[in-house]
């Protein structure tokens, strides 16, 4: 399709595709690492002040060189040898809610920070490529300015910023909004319901606080912000984020990426902010989810929701792309695996062979969360001794239990719930020397925890749903030389990457994970390796650098095509000067289009106006007063130029003193006259038939849809329908069109947003545009020049030629860079047409002499020519290239000079003219 003519890039070097860039990007990626690992080789003194040595840390929290490595750390900044590898760096700003230290007072203005728990942690403390710093919540109040003097010092040693919110907003925000709202519903758990609704009750004052609390994030983040900075935020807490920032600066990089699962827009629906938080989101240039079900869950909310358009590349709403991708995290492999060889691991692994010897030791580790599935898991545990008796002495479960949002009431329920059916296992299966499980409610160091995933033979991750899990290839990273077994939920992300060699349960099903329980404890060695193989290879090459290093390319990426992108959008119409040159000049036309463009907006979800009642097209009341101020102007000369049948134009027009041109020209009538047709004499509607019994097919076979015989063609509209299936009916129905019996007619089958449309292929408003303009030029009586043009619609691709048909006879001081490419053939028969409207007295109607019309757009226009008096000299258009406006309606790409977003801006427009005569 063409761009906007006045920004024609036809001329330019051909530009590279989305994959081009992102494959570049990746050579760049690896040169860079390549460069790295040269580095790498570098004496060691060399090396000390930019590579930590992780693994010698002692500690899994107060791990300070750890952090160091999250970001380049600062020393390297002062080491001169290494500045073009340096300078490379891109600038990032990574906003979470959770930064990766916790801060614990100790006085008045000292603190102690120690590691955050959880996958976000995890994950981007893995990101090692970029200048970056965190900005986000420290976990605690501190609502005194010393303290939050010295917290800010102490973090910012680790590259960390801090929003502080207060206690308030903390309990509204985290504990109420995300974790008792958000969390719960994208975990498929669903909304507060009978204990719970005291919470639904409060979900205003909660989302309230949700929204301030985004805020104060986003002021933080433009306080740090630098031009050319990315900006990476992070997770349902941050939902509001992105809309926030491009609000204050359009221009700013932002990327937003969901660790969560993002489930069926059907349980999104019934969030009641659903639409606030879908746009906020849509506000960034990336938006990413870990697997493709969530991107694609993701689209079609927003689909369904909003009723945007959906495409594979993401969502477009008004021209506007936010790119939707799939970009599953990893973990730095590389620190579990070195981490094996360090003597305190090596001890703890001793220590725990020594105290389960004889025994097979399975593996749980999950924050104490309900989507972790532990009852599930322990009653799966229960239900194996149950049926296996002969292992209950041989083998125990450890699991790791990390107390998490503890002040949310559901988790305190949980965390009784667990200890209570734990207890009563342990009663019924234990012995006086040993019980078959050891539960821990707390959290583990680094070391520890690397000890037990390599120790142990079976790992069981049987969460309800988990937006990763990493976990499970924390566990896969640490076997390589046990080669355990991986039992996986189904529902858990990491499911898509390591399904293959996992054993994969669905964890609601006791009896299936309790078998799983009893094939991984006797799998054949070849077998383990096997499978273990598999998984490893996938856990070490993707990796969080990877993962990290690929979503801020692909951010790169999406900049530029969006820059691309807009320069085919045309700019918005500027009304002032419209209204202006309007009101300096006598003969004006105005050429309207109907549809979504004196219309109310068409509900784009097919639900609020979709009443049957709602379904005929009906002028705005608002545009009343306007229209019959601009129609009742002896300057003016008011044409509605349509698709519609002559019937419906005649039920909203008949009482304005106006053109009227019905089927995109085919028909036309002064509103003080009658119809006459314009319509070529040997157009065949001989194809009519065939095509109406499939529309009538299809429209028996789709709720809400409609379909619509006018003269001159037929129409099938779907836009009360469901989004989807219309679409895909839709599919079907032109894959009919084109290849069925009636593909050799002379058609056109014409795709609107949401219609198909059927009509012989001489028929387009642009075609019409010459005859029509000759009936009115003879009928007025015309003795001035057109001197105004403003020409506005909502109208198809195809009948966007009217506003072409203006462009070629602008006098030619209009810069080259801004004149319309007409193919020089096409040039020459426009001006040929030209002359058919210089003027003459007694000139016969255009109309009158339809019979002589061919069908060849140029022959008609010559007809014309023959046909319409003129009057000696004069032209019936005499348009300077600053007196013509076209501009189109609701359209992200267009031919047309302006665009009006939608009809509200039509009805500013119009307002503004009638009242400049
Ligand atoms: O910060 P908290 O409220 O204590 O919760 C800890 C984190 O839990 C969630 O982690 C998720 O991210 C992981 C990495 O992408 C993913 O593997 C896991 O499935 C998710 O549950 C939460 O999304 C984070 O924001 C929290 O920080
Ligand atoms: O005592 C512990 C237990 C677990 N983890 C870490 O917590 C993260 C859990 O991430 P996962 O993606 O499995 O789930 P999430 O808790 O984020 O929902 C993993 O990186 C674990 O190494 C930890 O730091 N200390």
């Amino acid at each position: 399709m063409p761009g906007n003519l006045y920004n024609n890039c036809s001329n330019l070097p051909a530009t590279p595709t989305r994959l081009e860039r992102l494959l570049r990007e990746r050579e760049l990626r690896k040169y860079s690492k390549c460069l790295n690992d040269c580095e790498a080789e570098l004496p060691s003194s060399t090396q000390d002040c930019f590579s930590p040595d992780l693994e010698t840390s002692t500690c899994w929290f107060n791990d300070e060189e750890l952090l160091e490595t999250v970001s380049a750390s600062r020393s390297l900044n002062d080491d001169g040898e290494r500045l073009d590898f340096r300078t490379s760096k891109q600038r990032l700003l990574v906003v979470a809610n959770r930064l990766p230290v916790s801060a614990v007072r100790h006085g008045e203005d000292s603190w102690q920070l120690e590691m955050s728990v959880g996958g976000l942690v995890t994950a981007l403390l893995g990101v090692k490529e970029f200048d970056t710093r965190w900005i986000g919540w420290a976990g605690v109040n501190v609502p005194d300015e010393i303290g939050q003097k010295a917290l800010a010092k102490a973090l910012d040693e680790k590259r960390c910023i801090p929003v502080f919110l207060d206690e308030e907003v903390v309990h509204q925000y985290y504990n109420g909004y995300c974790n008792n709202i958000l969390w719960p519903l994208f975990h498929y758990i669903g909304l507060p319901q009978e204990d719970r609704l005291a919470t639904t009750r409060s979900f205003q004052s909660q989302f309230d606080a949700y929204k301030k609390a985004n805020q104060l994030f986003a002021d933080v983040v433009n306080e740090h912000y630098e031009e050319g900075d990315v900006v990476w935020c992070h997770d349902y807490h941050l939902m509001f984020l992105p809309k926030c920032l491009k609000e204050r600066n359009s221009k700013m990089k932002v990327g937003w990426f969901l660790h969560t699962p993002f489930p069926s827009s059907e349980i999104h629906r019934m969030l009641p902010s659903r639409l606030e938080l879908l746009r906020s989101v849509l506000a960034a240039d990336l938006v990413g989810f870990h697997t493709y079900d969530y991107a694609r869950h993701f689209v079609s909310a927003c689909t369904r929701i909003l009723g945007l358009e959906g495409t594979p590349e993401g969502v477009e709403d008004q021209g506007k792309l936010t790119r939707i991708a799939a970009f599953p995290v990893g973990i730095d492999s590389e620190r579990f695996i070195k981490a094996l060889e360090l003597p305190e691991v090596q001890d703890h692994m001793k220590v725990l062979k020594q105290r389960f010897a004889g025994r097979k030791v399975m593996l749980g580790v999950d924050r104490l969360d309900m989507i972790k599935g532990i009852p599930q898991k322990i009653l799966a545990f229960e239900k194996f001794l149950e049926e296996n008796p002969n292992w209950c002495n041989k083998v125990v479960l450890l699991q790791i239990a990390v107390p998490t949002r503890t002040d949310v009431p559901e988790y305190q329920k949980l965390t009784s719930q667990v200890h209570e059916i734990v207890g009563r296992i342990n009663g019924r299966f234990g012995s006086l020397t040993a019980v078959p499980i050891h539960h821990l409610d707390r959290s583990l160091d680094f070391h520890e925890l690397c000890a037990l995933y390599a120790v142990t033979d079976v790992a069981l991750v049987t969460s309800l749903r988990d937006g990763m899990n990493l976990v499970s290839y924390e566990y896969v990273a640490c076997q390589e030389s046990k080669k355990g077994v991986l039992i996986l939920s189904e529902f858990a992300g990491a499911a898509q990457s390591l399904g293959a060699g996992a054993i994969l349960v669905n964890p609601w099903n006791v009896t299936e994970v309790a078998s799983s329980i009893g094939y991984a404890l006797n799998m054949p060695a070849d077998e383990r390796e096997k499978r273990h193989h598999h998984n490893f290879k996938h856990v070490i090459s993707h990796t969080a650098q990877e993962w990290a290093a690929t979503f801020v390319s692909e951010l790169n990426v999406t900049i530029v095509e969006a820059q691309l992108r807009t320069r085919q959008i045309p700019p918005p119409l500027p009304i002032e000067v419209a209204v202006d040159r309007y009101s300096c000049l006598n003969n004006r036309l105005l050429i309207l289009g109907f549809n979504a463009t004196l219309t109310e907006p068409v509900d784009t979800l097919g639900r609020k106006d979709s009443q049957i009642n709602e379904w005929e097209p009906k002028l705005r009341p608002d545009l009343r007063e306007p229209l019959r101020k601009l129609c009742d102007d002896p300057k003016t000369t008011v044409l509605v130029l349509s698709g519609s049948a002559r019937n419906v134009l005649d039920d909203n027009f008949s009482d304005y003193n106006l053109w009227l041109a019905a089927e995109n020209g085919m028909f036309l009538r002064v509103t003080t006259g009658d119809w006459m047709t314009t319509m070529p004499e040997n157009l065949s509607m001989e194809w009519v038939d065939s095509v109406k019994n499939v529309f009538e097919y299809f429209t028996d076979r789709t709720p809400r849809s409609q379909f619509e015989v006018r003269e001159t063609s037929l129409i099938w509209n779907y836009k009360y329908s469901d989004v989807e299936f219309g679409r895909l009916q839709a599919r079907d129905l032109l894959q009919h069109l084109w290849t069925g019996p009636i593909s050799n007619a002379s058609l056109d089958v014409v795709q609107g947003r949401r219609s198909v449309e059927v009509r012989s292929v001489a028929v387009t408003k642009g075609a019409a545009i010459d005859r029509i303009l000759g009936e009115i030029v003879h009928n007025k009586g015309m003795k001035e020049p057109i001197d105004y043009v403003l020409c506005i619609g909502h109208f198809l691709t195809k009948d966007e030629d009217i506003y072409t048909f203006f462009e070629p006879e602008l006098p030619s001081e209009v810069p080259a860079s801004v004149r319309p490419q007409v193919p020089t053939q096409v040039r020459t028969s426009i001006v040929g047409s030209r002359a058919a409207l210089l003027m003459k007295q007694n000139s016969m109607s255009a109309v009158e002499q339809n019979k002589s019309y061919a069908i060849d757009g140029d022959t008609l226009h010559s007809m014309v020519t023959d046909r319409i008096s003129l009057q000696e000299g004069s032209s019936v258009l005499d348009l300077q290239a600053n007196d013509y406006f076209s501009c189109s309606v609701a359209r992200k790409r267009s031919n047309s000079r302006y665009r009006l977003q939608s009809s509200d801006e039509v009805v500013t427009l119009l307002r503004e003219l009638a009242d400049h005569r």
